[in-house]
């Protein structure tokens, strides 16, 4: 080639180095001067709580982070479209800066994960062509990332790495705080592998079991033993790791993985990071108006359908554990309190959860009654919806035993203003049915008139939003059980196959029948409610071949002793539907190692 051509193509070339060269040390200078005011905020609350965990500083983050992403191309165009948009409350220069690194890395996460979605769509059709045939170059592919739908990762080996900037766990760099729970901190976290942000629960272990040792309640005095969970807090963790491992959906957070290093104080918990944080903080004078609570009501629904289907209940559904992604969709966080079960709903006794939240059957005193999981997960949402569109909780009050009383006696009423539409104060009553039994259904909430537009915008089948996730036998006996009581399998197994909440027995009983009511319960005013059907008699009507529930009925002996069974020593659901295998037979199964009581254990 001719000397000619190539001398200007040079020039331009070191020129365009040059030039370039000179941008990144302007921006490293400026990088390393600036401290946003959420740093300095979180410095002095470093100090203050003294943590190991000081904020690194993240500004050398920022700096590092936007030019090994190959950022520093994007900053003009990030600039602009931010500054444009900046108003009186906007962040001051050097505050933009600083928090324009991280924005554009969080945009990129959206949009990566964005991408990956509709990647993963088209991958069948696109793996064997180029990659940029499907628009996306290779170069691109490779910042796909993360990828949510991947496992979560078990990390056991820690390397700890402490400078003046910040501190390093493996590959992950450690940025400024971003919230706070009642276990831990969570803090922004940098990848340097796949070069993305994540939010990072921090867990004192120490501070875990100390702190419980605190609050143990007393040596029970009829030599009852303490519920195993409340031995030991970070098994609530262990519980929280074990069902979050499982759970891949776009509704849901993702865990990413778990750094659990033996020898260090600390357990760490890697989620996706959500940009906007929480959906709604109440209470607030501007709600969500209808057509943004229909679309971030729906993406909850999809959630919490698949949640159910993974045979998990939630038990914490408020705004505030509904994150919204910066592409808008809302995720359901925060697992602390949930639980697993098998067959085809959990039983629960006790309460945890939000009070206001809380579902009236879910309130009672009696701890030996059981209760759905899945209706009060109902209830739970209900309030949500109503809280998205009116700004506040239905139920209010300071006192708590006052607030579960109107929780349990008071209807449901809408302000005047805002105006809701009578679609969706319907719906709304619909899952806020005292009775759990009258509550509407997940599968009938999908086809309301208000969450399907009168038909216009059907809701995906549960087929096409949930796949069933496969389960190692190490999960299985690493995770949680709920042990119901013999009687509730039958009270649920009864509700599985009229495909509602409802007490079947409690017809009979108004009919005449000759059940006792076991408990005189405060929360359920409806006269014809029946208790299930104790333990003690089902086992001896099943051994007597009594096969329907009425016989059963009349074969209860009050003062029997109620009896634990193992759940898993009962299917109820088969291939074909639901079919009856011989049920245990007295004296009680001994609960096998690793098995913790039931879901009731956790403390309020
Ligand atoms: N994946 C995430 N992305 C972005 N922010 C998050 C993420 N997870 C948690 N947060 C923020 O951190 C805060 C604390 O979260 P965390 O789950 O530890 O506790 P919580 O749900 O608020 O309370 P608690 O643990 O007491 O129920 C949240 O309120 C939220 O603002």
């Amino acid at each position: 080639m001719a000397m000619s051509t190539i001398q200007p193509f040079l020039t331009s070339c070191s020129s365009f180095i040059r030039k370039n060269r000179k941008r990144m040390e302007q921006l490293q200078q400026h990088s390393a001067a600036t401290t946003t005011p959420n740093q300095s905020h979180n410095q002095s609350l470093s100090s203050k709580t003294n943590s190991p965990l000081q904020l690194p500083g993240t500004a050398a983050n920022e700096k590092t982070g936007g030019l090994e992403n190959g950022f520093a191309n994007d900053f003009d165009s990030g600039t602009g479209s931010i500054a444009s948009t900046s108003n009186a409350n906007s962040p001051g220069p050097t505050e933009r800066s600083s928090f324009l690194s991280v924005s554009q890395m969080v945009r990129q996460q959206s949009d990566t994960t964005h991408n990956n979605r509709r990647l993963m769509r088209s991958s069948a059709v696109c793996d064997d062509r180029p990659a940029t045939s499907c628009n996306i170059t290779r170069e691109k592919l490779h910042m796909l990332s993360p990828n949510l739908q991947r496992p979560t990762k078990l990390v056991t080996v820690v390397d700890k790495q402490t400078n003046e900037e910040y501190i390093k766990l493996n590959q992950y760099r450690m940025m400024e705080e971003i919230g706070q729970g009642s276990y831990g901190i969570v803090k922004l976290a940098y990848n340097e592998h796949d070069k993305n942000l994540y939010a990072l629960k921090v867990l004192d272990k120490i501070k875990l079991v100390k702190n419980f040792a605190c609050f143990r309640p007393p040596p029970s005095r009829k030599n009852k033993p303490v519920p195993s969970v409340l031995k030991n807090p970070l098994q609530l963790v262990q519980r929280e790791i074990a069902i979050l491992k499982k759970l891949t959906h776009p509704n849901i957070v993702k865990l990413v993985a778990v750094l659990d290093d033996p020898n260090d104080n600390y357990l760490y918990m890697v989620f996706e990071y959500v940009e906007r944080r929480s959906l709604l903080e109440l209470p607030t004078e501007n709600p969500l108006d209808e057509e943004t609570a229909w679309k971030y009501f729906r993406d909850t629904l999809m959630g919490l359908e698949y949640l159910h289907f993974q045979k998990i209940v939630h038990r914490d559904i408020k705004p505030s554990n509904l994150l919204l992604s910066e592409t808008e969709q809302v995720k359901i966080a925060d697992f602390g309190v949930s639980c697993e079960f098998e067959g085809i709903d959990a039983f629960l006794t006790g309460t945890a959860g939000t009070p206001a939240f809380m579902a009236p059957e879910a309130l009672t005193e009696d701890s030996s009654v059981f209760y759905s999981g899945r209706a009060q997960d109902i209830w739970s949402l209900g309030i949500t919806l109503y809280a998205l569109v009116v700004g506040n909780v239905p139920f209010r009050d300071e006192y708590i035993i006052a607030l579960h009383k109107k929780i349990k006696n008071d209807p449901v009423l809408f302000p005047e203003m805002p105006k809701i539409s009578e679609q969706l104060k319907s719906l709304i009553l619909g899952m806020l049915k005292k009775d759990p039994g009258h509550r509407l259904m997940l599968h009938e909430i999908k086809q309301n008139e208000w969450v399907t537009k009168f038909g216009l915008a059907p809701m995906p089948s549960e087929e096409a939003n949930c796949q069933l996730v496969t389960v190692t036998e190490e999960e299985i006996e690493n995770s949680v059980r709920v042990i119901p009581r013999l009687d509730t399998l039958i009270l649920v197994k009864a509700m599985g196959h009229r495909k509602r909440f409802g007490n079947p027995f409690r017809n009979r009983e108004a009919a005449g029948g000759s059940v006792r009511m076991r408990r005189k319960s405060s929360s359920v005013k409806d006269p014809t409610y029946v208790p299930p059907l104790s333990t003690a008699s089902a086992v001896q009507a099943q051994n007597s071949g009594l096969e329907n529930t009425e016989e059963r009925l009349k074969t209860d002996r009050p003062d029997a002793k109620p009896l634990e069974v193992g759940i898993e020593t009962i299917s109820l659901r088969g291939k074909n539907g639901y079919h009856d295998k011989p049920l245990p037979t007295p004296p009680p199964i001994p609960p096998r190692r690793n098995q913790i009581a039931s879901c009731s254990d956790v403390p309020p």
